[in-house]
């Protein structure tokens, strides 16, 4: 049996532990089969500052969080056994150094990931210790910017180029890699034809708006199929008046109602990792972005319970 989160009609939600959704610490579990785990890392980004501290904004915005999702008929924390792992410690001062040490805590776990960040550099050793675990990865990335530009400032490693370097370390099947919730000025037309040409595909927010979620969900399947699939979602796909906390915010994006319904979309696939990053509290409202990076994590874990069905 799994040991779910505390129960809120014994104990109100405004007690009780500040783990996410109010679940076991992994240290009061036996095992656990998905374990949500912090990186409080922001020393990747290119304006905003603020992600370190997203991993408590977003465990704080999952309080309200109840244990049976009806949109995937899935009870995710009876199914399986859920815990929250707290944070990678990681150096502030040295990009090189955070990545090493993500990459191996992240490879220590025995159970499925879903990491609340940081910005988007985490993604890259999140990615290497996956691909280390179950090979080459089919990538579904959820953002406003492609974050496959080659270095800023001549630094390779930081929040707008983790995919490019993933791609060049040959640890991602360029068969399955799309982004969607593109949009918003480029440095270029190039970028578009240096992304196509890693394997890149791109589903723009106006299409998710045109096409609806349901077409895209399908498509993304498709192109997915049964391999190995980590999902990296940057909050800034969703528009800035459904996640304002953020640090890179772009307009005209996709609503949090759209983004659920393509993860729900995916129920079935092959996922392994996943990751929700560039919450950057500072910027935030009422909890807005903080909630809805909650959620989508919630629906990121009934993902792996849905698959561990089958
Ligand atoms: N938010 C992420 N991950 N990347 C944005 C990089 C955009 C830029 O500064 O050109
Ligand atoms: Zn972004
Ligand atoms: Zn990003």
């Amino acid at each position: 049996m799994s040991q779910g989160p505390v129960d809120a009609s014994q104990v109100p939600r405004f007690a009780g532990p500040d783990t996410y959704a109010r679940l076991p610490r992994i240290d009061q579990v036996e095992r656990a089969d998905v374990a949500i785990v912090g990186v409080p890392f922001d020393s990747g980004v290119s304006y905003r500052p603020g992600a370190r501290f997203g991993p408590a904004a977003v465990r704080q915005g999952s309080k309200l969080i109840r244990p049976y999702n009806p949109a995937l008929d899935v009870s995710p924390f009876a199914d399986l056994q859920v815990a929250d792992a707290g944070d990678i410690v990681c150096n502030p001062f040295d990009i090189g150094a955070a990545i090493e040490t993500i990459e191996q805590a992240a490879g220590e776990f025995d159970a499925g990931l879903v990491t609340i960040g940081g910005d988007h550099t985490i993604a890259l050793p999140l990615l290497r210790a996956a691909h280390r675990a179950h090979g080459p990865l089919a990538l579904l990335h959820f953002d406003a910017h492609l974050d496959t530009w080659d270095t800023y400032f001549g630094a390779e490693y930081t929040h707008g180029t983790p995919f490019r370097r993933a791609v060049e370390e040959g640890i991602l099947d360029t068969e399955a890699l799309s982004h969607v919730g593109i949009r918003g000025p480029l440095y270029g037309k190039a970028d578009l034809k240096e992304d196509r040409r890693l394997g890149f595909g791109i589903v723009t927010s106006a299409d998710v708006m045109r096409r609806g979620p349901d077409e895209i969900a399908e498509a993304l399947r498709q192109r997915i199929g049964e391999r190995p699939l980590y999902i990296s979602v940057d909050i800034d796909a969703l528009d800035p008046a459904h996640a304002p906390g953020t640090g890179t915010p772009e307009a005209g994006g996709l609503t949090s109602r759209e983004l659920l319904e393509i993860l729900r979309g995916l129920a079935g696939c092959n996922l392994v990792g996943a990751d929700v990053v560039e919450v950057s509290p500072a910027y935030d409202h009422a909890e807005i972005t903080a909630v809805a990076a909650a959620h989508v994590a919630y629906d990121l874990i009934s993902l792996f319970a849905l698959r561990s069905r089958a």
